[in-house]
């Protein structure tokens, strides 16, 4: 596990730099935006986002994925989320044409997304992922994948981000490749936390 610096006040303009690689690698910052805005973008976005549950085959069975998901064209954002001034903050901190925002509501500590990597063939080569999480902090762990050259190797422990309320988090393209993420289930967790994704996503063949 990769200790988190101790002086972090409000918002510091250096992020935790966690991984790093050749296009900017994984940056933390806590507390990016005023404390108010963050309450107001949470608040509005439980209430007004297009929530969906899904479901989704898996081996022999179809299973509930755990947790609400919203998705949106940053060209076709709704005029009643607020999600237009956030992707201003955000671009302000990583300047990227980020053109999709992805949304994930997990309701309490049973909800979660499993390990993976973000599909790299919906993803603009060099450009960053930036994560916005809003509500009840959760664990993300950040995991080296395998090296395919030396399945034996022993594998390195997972990195632990607590996400806050108000945090910003930035993965590389590249950092899809070297390592996988996700949102473990934990209990005595029961309020919710989202995550609002902003993405470049490619332009269309
Ligand atoms: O909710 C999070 O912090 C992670 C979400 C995620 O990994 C994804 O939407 O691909
Ligand atoms: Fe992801």
């Amino acid at each position: 596990m990769s200790a988190r610096p101790a002086a972090m006040g409000l918002f510091d303009a250096s992020p935790w730099q966690v991984i790093d690689d050749a296009e900017g690698g994984v940056r933390y910052w806590p507390g990016f935006a005023a404390l108010r805005d963050v309450d107001q973008w949470f608040a509005a976005l439980l209430a007004n986002a297009g929530w969906e549950a899904h479901r989704r085959q898996m081996y022999d069975r179809v299973v509930d994925v755990p947790r609400l998901t919203a998705t949106y064209r940053v060209d076709q954002l709704p005029d009643d989320l607020p999600l237009a001034g956030m992707l201003a903050q955000v671009q302000a901190i990583i300047p990227a044409p980020f053109n999709s925002v992805g949304l994930n509501l997990y309701r309490d500590g049973r909800d979660s997304v499993a390990m993976h990597n973000d599909k790299l063939h919906h993803l603009a080569p060099g450009q960053p992922i930036a994560l916005v999480s809003l509500g009840a902090s959760r664990r993300m762990l950040l995991r080296p994948k395998r090296d395919p050259r030396d399945p034996g190797a022993a594998r390195a422990n997972a990195i632990r981000i607590e996400l806050e309320h108000g945090s910003l988090l930035a993965m590389s393209h590249a950092s899809q490749r070297t390592h996988e993420h996700g949102i473990p289930k934990t209990a005595g967790c029961a309020e919710p936390r989202m995550s609002v994704v902003f993405r470049v996503r490619p332009a269309p063949r």
